[in-house]
């Protein structure tokens, strides 16, 4: 910011409650869920929703599992009024959810908004007007504290004496002193207690008050200090239930929820990926799995957020950006190597013990969660650019490429593929690297290549093999023979008898190749040359023999 504008800005006065108790508490259940999507995001939309398309997502809501669903400002615009309408005539509404619809205090829309939901079987009805010192005087021309209370008296006066009018609906009241965030604590307390006055809310009939951070001026635990506060002063408080309302202005709508579930509220609202006005609502998505990433249940489905996500980004023309918590492209992808190194011993160590507990706790560094516990597959987790380290190469072609390299060759593959990264100044993708270790650690066949070979096994000597084989050296073809404890030994002594040997073989292993054709093997060879170099090279063939003698040559080859 330009200094000399800070000066305009004040501190935010902290709330006096020296004997708080929300530090200590712990949360450990879900809230009442109540989507907004269908409303507060929709209303911050440059384009909002159609209502086929809002359709469309009040299925996907309830797909998820949300049964309380603010479906709109019904009083606001014919759109709104038809959705509401079709919703309820079309029988769209599953029995076990809610629909909420919102208004302002002023008459003629609230009679609206009854029309609109007449025949639902339950519906909230939300009325709120704004309360804060700077409203009262802005929006609402220097009016007093007992004008704007009045309002708020009238909406509910009104909503009560329709409800009647409707009696196939049970309506539930939802208050909001909107501007919460910035009004006097007292005054909030006044506004809401007097609207519980005309309502009357009792135990088995509860009210829902709602308590918005409509612009966030505030600290999280300024927030929660509020909420803690008003919890102690409204009427009926057992006739209640609290509901937080987070908006995103200073980037901290999670925490404030949180820390306001913690100060005692019970209900969340909020929207999928936090879409909503300026900087948006409360991340629905994020509180969800960071509840469940501590082991509470919430009612709420993400197992498949990819597919959640291309709806909510089809039909509102928003983007999830690449750093959104849990939903974002890159959230669960490493491209630094150390960063990799551990993932990959993580998720290793993690196969090995699942498969003798499977109940044994999630823990793999740098991964909150299972990516695919929500839908998220492993594909992404490690990419590879000039950052990265052999343990994500070696990640890469074993998950991508069912090429598990020894532990020992990942420094020699994974420099190689960095530094080609580095020299390409990009990230490489995963048949990149691939086409990378085929040229130049596997099946290498300059200046020496096997053309041919055939194994005679000893009858009489356990183990004992003759290795007959034709090779090209430098173009030219030569018959070798060799005799020896296994196929690469003794093909080792047919190099020797032709005067091609100056290395010893001191390390080998082979599996079959997973995916591919299906049906080739992978072969390691670590050779030492006389002068004392070791070097590691690959081959892949359908016969597991062959791969061996191929991973042997390449071995050699790379030592000219
Ligand atoms: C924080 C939030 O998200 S609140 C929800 C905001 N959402 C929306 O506004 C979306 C839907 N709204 C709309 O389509 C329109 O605002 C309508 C149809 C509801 C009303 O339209 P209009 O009456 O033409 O305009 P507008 O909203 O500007 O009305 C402002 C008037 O209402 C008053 N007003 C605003 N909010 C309220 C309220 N909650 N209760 C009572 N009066 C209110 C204002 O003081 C102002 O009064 P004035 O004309 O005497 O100055
Ligand atoms: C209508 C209210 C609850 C609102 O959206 C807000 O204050 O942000
Ligand atoms: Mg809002």
């Amino acid at each position: 910011m330009n200094p000399s504008a800070i000066a305009k800005y004040r501190p935010f006065p902290p709330v006096q409650l020296p004997d708080r108790t929300w530090p200590d508490q712990v949360i450990d259940h879900a809230p009442i869920w109540c989507s907004v999507d269908l409303r507060d995001g929709n209303q911050a939309l440059p384009q909002p929703m159609s209502i086929e398309e809002k359709l469309e997502f009040f299925d996907l809501l309830c797909r998820v599992g949300f049964k309380q669903i603010e479906i709109g400002f019904p009083s606001a615009a014919d759109t709104e009024f038809n959705f509401c309408r079709r919703l309820i005539e079309e029988g769209r509404i599953p029995e076990d959810v809610t629909i909420q619809i919102l208004v302002q205090t002023r008459e003629h829309l609230i009679r609206r908004s009854f029309e609109a939901i007449a025949g639902a079987k339950r519906a909230i009805v939300h009325i709120y007007n704004s309360t804060s010192p700077l409203q009262r005087r802005v929006t609402f021309g220097n009016a007093s504290r007992e004008q704007i209370r009045d309002i708020a008296v009238a909406g509910a006066k009104l909503v009560k004496e329709l409800v009647p009018t409707i009696p196939q609906t049970e309506v539930v009241l939802q208050y909001s002193p909107e501007s919460f965030s910035d009004t006097e604590l007292d005054f909030s307390a006044e506004c809401c207690n007097a609207v519980i006055d005309v309502w009357q809310p009792t135990p088995d009939k509860k009210m829902i008050i709602n308590l918005p951070d409509t612009v966030q001026w505030a600290t999280p635990n300024i927030h929660a200090d509020m909420i803690e506060w008003m919890g102690r002063h409204l009427n009926h408080r057992d006739s209640l239930w609290i509901s937080l309302h987070t908006h995103n202005d200073r980037g901290t709508g999670t925490a404030a929820t949180e820390l306001g579930l913690m100060a005692g509220a019970e209900r969340v609202e909020g929207t999928l990926f936090g879409n909503g006005e300026r900087t948006g609502n409360l991340d629905i998505v994020n509180i969800a799995l960071n509840m469940n990433s501590h082991g509470i249940e919430t009612g709420l489905d993400f197992s498949d957020l990819p597919s959640i996500r291309a709806v909510y980004e089809r039909v509102t023309r928003m983007s999830v950006q690449d750093r959104q918590p849990y939903a974002g492209e890159l959230v669960f992808t490493a491209f630094s190597g150390s960063h990799q190194d551990a993932i990959k011993k993580g998720l290793d160590r993690r196969e090995r013990e699942t498969k003798e507990d499977p109940s044994v706790p999630w823990g793999v560094p740098y991964l909150t969660i299972d990516p695919q516990d929500i839908g998220r597959s492993y594909e992404a987790i490690i990419r590879i650019n000039s950052q990265s380290g052999k343990g994500g190469v070696a990640y890469v072609l074993d998950r991508e490429h069912g090429l598990d390299l020894p532990k020992t060759m990942h420094p020699q593959v994974g420099k190689t593929i960095y530094d080609l990264a580095d020299q390409r100044g990009r990230e490489l993708t995963p048949d990149e690297i691939r086409d990378a270790f085929f040229e130049l650690f596997a099946n290498v066949e300059e200046p020496l290549a096997v053309q041919d070979y055939e194994l005679v096994h000893s009858t009489t000597q356990k183990g004992r093999v003759d290795c007959h084989a034709t090779i090209l050296m430098a173009g030219e073809e030569k018959q070798v023979s060799g005799q020896g404890n296994g196929p690469i030994n003794a093909f080792v002594h047919a190099l020797e008898n032709a005067g091609l040997k100056d290395v010893k073989v001191t390390d080998y292993r082979s599996h079959a190749l997973r995916g591919g054709s299906g049906s080739d093997a992978a072969a390691y060879v670590q050779v030492q040359h006389d002068d004392g170099r070791i070097l590691w090279g690959c081959g892949i063939d359908p016969s597991i023999e062959m791969a061996g003698l191929k991973a042997l040559v390449t071995a050699w080859n790379l030592l000219r």
